[in-house]
């Protein structure tokens, strides 16, 4: 019932870096997988060739797997894992949202478990999700070059903090056992094959994609490239029975925001729509660039420095990367804070020293910051330390905050919103109603070394 942490939530949502991993937390993956898995017997496939179109390289609805889910139409090629004895194959389907398209690279029995998602049984749902192929309702942004960081997007109206910016559906899931129970040489292929069964279009979007550096490469090795430079991490859903392996998932308009330290937008995935969705998190003037964090951005200066570097490959220019000492070093310092206050906020114990001014700190320190998009943590902090100490009514002026500023960054379906809006409807019945006292309070906790008398 602790409030959960955008930190946590971004250390496994992080886009997926040059030559690095895309993957929040696990930096020796992103598309690299495990080197020295064991070799397991390969079972299919010549190389699937980029030019050729999907229906002469591969037979449409042709073998038992589409039979047994027939929403895929292509389930080839499988390659055995190393450590089970399942495939692991392509499932694409080219008729989802709207004809749009996406592929799946995991086992039949995980993609069987994602075709069971609303997305797939309820096909309206994701009509209009994705506005970029086919639009029907008027961008806000248009994509330009911004001079040293390639492709950018950049804002062509007044965009208010909480307004939808984009949203793309998944182009390509990988589960993330491709990397670690496939050759290298496996994966990437089936990788390519996942982009080719994508209908033109879509498949020209996510064949225009930076590679970061440009160089030559064959067709596989540019997938490869493209997915490790703009693939972003998604947790599984509490539902899958597979909770220790993520996705690896490339949305190919999304993936042309750059990244900021500060940034004005964030993204949450929503498993219903299996779509990524970007909300401005402060006003977004005509002309401001569109920017999203690729890291979580509670970290001092070095480290996000070395971090971009090391897995993007490009030197962080962004303001709070390039202001003077001075202001590093204030900057540095609130971010220390924050992590302290954060720890002592979670901390339930009797001796605790939790309190609401430490909330408010927090809230101000983000605000200091400008770090928008996780302030709504500090209003959950705020609102549950008020109501633990018996002020409902802050605590639900607080927990509406919560609500408004971290529905944009996390959606409404996330623990966090759901336990807000309870509070915020009856704090006396929250969990959280006078927990503080309780915590603290008793003889049984306070008698300390006292002697006994009699
Ligand atoms: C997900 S893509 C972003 C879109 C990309 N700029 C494009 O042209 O399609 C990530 C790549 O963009 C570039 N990039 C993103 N943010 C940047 C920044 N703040 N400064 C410099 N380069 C950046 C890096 O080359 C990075 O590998």
């Amino acid at each position: 019932h602790e409030a959960h942490h955008n930190h946590d939530h971004l250390a496994h949502a992080e886009i997926c870096g040059q030559g690095g991993s895309i993957i929040p937390g696990s930096e020796t993956l992103c598309g690299q997988g495990v080197a020295d898995a064991v070799k397991p017997q390969k079972v299919i496939l010549s190389e699937p060739e980029a030019e050729k179109s999907p229906e002469s390289t591969n037979q449409k609805n042709g073998n038992n797997d589409s039979q047994k889910h027939p929403i895929w139409e292509y389930t080839t090629p499988c390659f055995n894992s190393s450590k089970s004895k399942s495939e692991i194959c392509v499932f694409s389907d080219v008729d989802f949202a709207d004809g749009r398209g996406t592929s799946f690279v995991m086992t039949e029995s995980r993609a069987a478990h994602l075709a069971k998602y609303p997305a797939f049984t309820n096909p309206e749902l994701v009509k209009n999700v994705n506005q970029d192929l086919k639009r029907t309702i008027p961008a806000k942004y248009d994509m330009k070059e911004f001079p040293g960081k390639g492709m950018g997007l950049v804002a062509t109206e007044h965009i208010k903090r909480g307004d939808l910016i984009m949203a793309n559906t998944a182009s390509l899931i990988i589960d993330y056992r491709a990397f670690e129970e496939l050759t290298k040489e496996e994966y990437t292929q089936l990788q390519a094959a996942g982009v080719d069964y994508l209908p033109k279009a879509h498949r020209d979007a996510v064949l225009a994609l930076s590679t970061h550096d440009g160089a030559d490469r064959t067709h596989i090795e540019r997938v490869d490239k493209i997915a490790a430079t703009n693939s972003f991490d998604i947790d599984p859903d509490e539902d899958d029975e597979i909770q220790d392996h993520g996705f690896y998932v490339l949305f190919p308009e999304i993936a042309r925001m750059n990244h900021d330290c500060r940034p004005n937008a964030d993204y949450f995935f929503d498993h219903d729509t299996l779509a990524q969705y970007i909300h401005a998190i402060r006003d977004i003037f005509p002309g401001e660039e569109i920017t999203l964090s690729y890291i979580n951005p509670v970290m001092k200066r070095k480290a996000r420095v070395d971090k971009l570097q090391r897995i993007w490959g490009f030197q962080c220019g962004c303001r709070s990367c390039t202001q003077d000492k001075v202001r590093v070093e204030a900057s540095d310092l609130r971010i220390r804070r924050i992590k302290e206050l954060s720890n002592e906020l979670q901390d339930w114990e009797p001796q605790s020293r939790a309190n609401p001014a430490m909330a408010e700190l927090m809230i101000s320190l983000y605000e200091q910051e400008k770090l928008w998009g996780s302030l709504y943590e500090a209003y959950v902090f705020a609102a549950i330390e008020y109501n633990g100490v018996g002020d409902p009514w802050t605590a639900t002026k607080y927990a509406g905050l919560a609500v408004e500023w971290g529905i944009p960054v996390v959606g409404p379906k996330d623990e966090d919103m759901v336990e807000m809006a309870k509070l915020a409807e009856d704090p006396w019945g929250h969990w959280s109603w006078l927990k503080r006292s309780k915590v603290r309070g008793g003889w049984g906790k306070r008698q300390r070394d006292v002697v006994d008398d009699d």
